[in-house]
């Protein structure tokens, strides 16, 4: 018998998880919320996405892999889009991009935020319209702010008076005038990970509101001309779940809007509120739906413009996390089961913290369940590890796996699709693994394995 299994010993040998864990009622239940919407467990037990069964996807791509359920991807690009009406969605590249994703935004309509040269490169091999893709970054390199002006992205978002001289510098040699918004630091205490919030004062990002960098880099941008000044912008931070720190922006930057118009007489036009809306991580996380994120933030910008005497300002948002967080899963094979008595049971899998830092980095909870097989046993409380020498390589902290889980399982851990891939490593010389795309019946690699000559490849001599 395992470490703490479910039920009675739950009280006999001390639960040592978290106290929001439940036991679940069916251990081989796919919970909704946590899985791209073309998930479904077959009649033989074993876990199908996109009409393919896990156990082929995995004979034909190996483990550890990446699995992208494409019709749910688009489908949230879709729910963001209608949702959000006229405004402009840009979907945060940070989160996850590929060329392959980015001829997918391309096809639903979507825009671009990108934050490095090489992400531009990927925006721009893939397709998207230079004047769809905004340019974020607090120290974009001369290279990176030339190559966006040239490539004649449609906005750059300024982070610091470094980068407006930098800007204006090369705005006159080009013979060119960007288009730019201010990227303000609304002083919101987000509540999220301290690493992932971004408006708070104490922070490299943006010009800070309440000290008066803000309304001075607007003021020079408008009175020297060279940029071409189209609003404020302002992202309050990640996996956030409720609005009223997007009202609270929204309020402040609207507030800078008025004194512009006061001081300059003229209102600019745009208005982005970033992205950082929440994903359901574990059973218990509940995140908003587009549509009602949509309604409350188009409410109050709407109210704090009527109650300044300003126009709506064209809206756009950022969202990254909510649209590939849940469309992904990373579908692992177990290696090793080992009971450390009347503590806990460790699962190792063949992937780990290269493939996924975010529990490391942010004691980010995630949930996992038995991909290639349902299990009548009861539920164990287990521990999901990898294969890196470090002892806190941990990919799923506490989760209820099936009493009789062994090496050789399929293991699916869900909502990685944000953040993972595009955060992995090649530490301990693992290579990174695949994504494999999988829509209709069929499964495609869309970004192949990293193989030992990739790995050898940068070393000289
Ligand atoms: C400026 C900016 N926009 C958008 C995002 C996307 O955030 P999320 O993936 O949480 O929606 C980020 C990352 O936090 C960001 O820094
Ligand atoms: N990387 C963070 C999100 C913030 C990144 C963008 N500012 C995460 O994994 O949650």
């Amino acid at each position: 018998m395992r470490a703490h299994e479910a039920g009675a010993l739950h009280g006999d040998l001390g639960f040592s998880g978290p106290s929001w864990l439940r036991t679940p009622q069916d251990v081989n239940a796919l919970v909704p919320q946590l899985w791209p919407r073309t998930v479904e467990r077959t009649a033989g037990g074993e876990m199908a996405v996109g009409g393919v069964n896990i156990r082929k996807i995995a004979e034909q791509h190996g483990t550890p892999a990446y699995v992208l359920d494409e019709e749910d991807f688009r489908s949230r690009c879709r729910a963001f889009k209608e949702a959000f009406g006229g405004a402009e969605v840009f979907y945060a590249g940070k989160a996850f991009i590929a060329t392959h994703i980015v001829r997918i935004l391309v096809e639903e309509g979507l825009s671009l935020d990108v934050c490095t040269g090489g992400e531009l490169a990927v925006a721009l091999r893939g397709g998207m319209p230079p004047e769809r893709i905004g340019l974020h970054g607090n120290n974009k390199s001369v290279a990176e702010l030339t190559r966006a002006v040239e490539a004649g992205v449609g906005r750059i978002i300024v982070d610091s008076f470094d980068e407006i001289d930098r800007l204006t510098t090369i705005a006159k040699q080009t013979g060119t005038r960007p288009k730019v918004m201010v990227r303000v630091t609304v002083g919101v205490e987000a509540h999220t990970h301290e690493y992932i919030a971004t408006a708070h004062e104490d922070q490299k990002f943006g010009f800070s509101l309440s000290g008066g960098a803000a309304a001075a880099a607007v003021d020079r941008i408008i009175t020297e001309q060279a940029l071409e000044l189209r609003g404020l912008h302002s992202h309050i931070g990640s996996q956030i779940f409720d609005t009223s720190g997007f009202e609270v922006s929204a309020r402040r930057l609207l507030q800078l809007q008025a004194a512009i118009h006061d001081k300059h007489g003229i209102e600019l036009p745009e208005l982005d509120l970033g992205g950082g809306f929440g994903i359901a991580y574990t059973t218990q996380d509940t995140p908003a739906e587009p549509r009602d994120l949509a309604t409350d933030l188009m409410r109050i910008v709407k109210q704090e413009c009527a109650a300044l005497q300003l126009s709506v300002p064209h809206l756009s948002i950022e969202p990254g996390r909510a649209i590939v967080g849940p469309a992904m899963f990373t579908l692992y094979e177990v290696g090793t089961v080992k009971d450390v008595d009347g503590i806990r049971t460790y699962v190792s899998v063949d992937g780990g913290m290269s493939d996924n830092i975010r529990t490391a980095l942010y004691d980010a909870a995630y949930s996992a369940t038995l991909a290639g097989r349902a299990s009548t046993e009861p539920p164990i409380l287990a521990r999901v590890v990898g294969k890196h020498c470090e002892a806190g390589d941990i990919i799923v902290k506490d989760e209820f796996l099936p009493a009789d889980v062994r090496a050789g399982d399929l293991l699916a851990v869900p909502g990685t699709g944000a953040y993972c891939r595009s955060m992995a490593s090649n530490y301990n010389h693992v290579p990174r693994p695949p994504v494999v795309a999988v829509v209709d019946g069929e499964s495609r690699v869309i970004v192949r394995r990293e193989t030992e000559d990739d790995l050898l490849k940068l070393d000289v001599g």
